[in-house]
């Protein structure tokens, strides 16, 4: 990566570590945002019905890849929702066909379409130790479903209560806590030296539970695990803008229509795919990080799951005006809107 001047940059083209496409017309419809900025994505299984078993993967990632737009370059990476009923066989020649990269434990009920989820790891535990003789990541949804555990809470809690017995019982395990949100993930990660990464999304690099709540509910800033006080912010970008190898970017967009999150029950999730390279630059630079923003976006990833870096890069520049970008993307679903950090955006892709 180079950092030319102050105001241009040229880094490796990044990858998503955590990326929601959902399928038909919202895969037909998003897709594009994602695969005009990055080589690869980790894509998430929890459609309905989720995507449990190799056939499944199969069948969607050629759904998946019959929606790239002509020109696009993208590969995605497939994972399995994890189930109690998970076959460790299929599991294994999943993996060892390719088809499989990850395979992505939902506690039940934690959040977006995760019913069939985890209740009892011990019926787990086979599939588990498998991955973990096997070397396949498990990328982990931590948040705690007890009603008796604050929202605000349920990360932290996840540490101690599921996630550090995990790993002691199952040490090998390459684990990776997907979306964290807090000072304690950031603490648990850096505490543990091996077998141990985290994703952090853009969002959660720019809001904290204000934006979620004062002056109204702002149901365009709702996610999970939700956005914590800005002390857990603060502590989410000193990690990603650290160079700490085992921080690295999943921009966990997910996309919901606006009828779903403008509700009287409004869905978890935020749509940051087409704007969060830009968005990224500008949050490494007001860290003066830009020249860790390589390794966070484009690096870390890939290392952490064994894959080769991408050899094409991508510049941008810093401009006197503003780069816009859709506010919604139109979808056959309906619109979806996209993440408005409500500050302009000075970076722009250069020709
Ligand atoms: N992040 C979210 O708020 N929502 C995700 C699910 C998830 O990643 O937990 C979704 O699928 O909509
Ligand atoms: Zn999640
Ligand atoms: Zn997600």
């Amino acid at each position: 990566m180079s950092v030319n001047s102050a105001n241009r940059i040229t880094l490796r083209r990044p990858d998503d570590w955590h990326l929601h496409l959902r399928d038909g017309d919202m895969l037909k419809g998003v897709i594009g945002e994602t695969s005009e900025h990055f080589a690869r994505a980790i894509i998430m299984p929890n459609l309905v019905p989720p995507v449990v078993t190799t056939a499944d993967a199969i069948a969607y990632r050629d759904r998946i890849t019959a929606a790239i737009p002509t020109g696009h370059e993208f590969t995605p990476l497939m994972t399995l929702y994890l189930t109690e009923g998970s076959n460790p066989d299929d599991v294994e020649e999943g993996y060892k066909n390719g088809v499989i990269t990850a395979l992505k434990l939902y506690p039940a009920g934690a959040t977006t379409n995760s019913d069939s989820g985890v209740r009892n790891f011990d019926k787990a535990m086979p599939v588990l130790e498998r991955m973990a003789s096997l070397g396949i990541p498990l990328c982990v949804h931590g948040e705690v479903t007890d009603p008796d555990i604050d929202i605000f809470d349920r990360e932290a809690v996840f540490i101690d209560r599921v996630l550090d017995p995990l790993r002691k019982r199952l040490p090998e395990l390459r684990v990776i806590m997907e979306h964290i949100t807090t000072e304690d993930g950031v603490e648990y990660v850096k505490a543990n030296d091996k077998n141990l990464g985290a994703t952090i999304t853009t969002h959660h690099l720019i809001i904290n539970r204000n934006a979620i709540l004062v002056g109204g509910i702002h149901p365009h800033f709702y996610c999970l695990p939700v956005a914590k006080r800005e002390k857990h912010r603060l502590a989410l970008r000193k990690a990603a803008t650290s160079g700490d190898v085992r921080f690295f970017l999943g921009t966990d967009s997910a996309p919901h229509t606006d009828d779903r999150k403008e509700s009287a029950c409004g869905c978890a999730g935020i749509f940051t795919a087409n704007n969060t390279v830009q968005l990224l630059a500008h949050v490494f630079e007001q860290e003066g990080a830009l020249d860790k923003l390589e390794g966070f976006a484009s690096i870390n990833g890939p290392q952490f799951y064994g894959l080769p870096l991408n050899g094409d890069k991508i510049t941008l520049e810093k401009r006197t005006e503003p780069a816009s970008f859709a506010a919604k993307i139109e979808t056959g679903d309906g619109p979806v809107t996209v993440f408005n950090p409500e500050f302009p955006i000075y970076w722009h892709y250069a020709d």
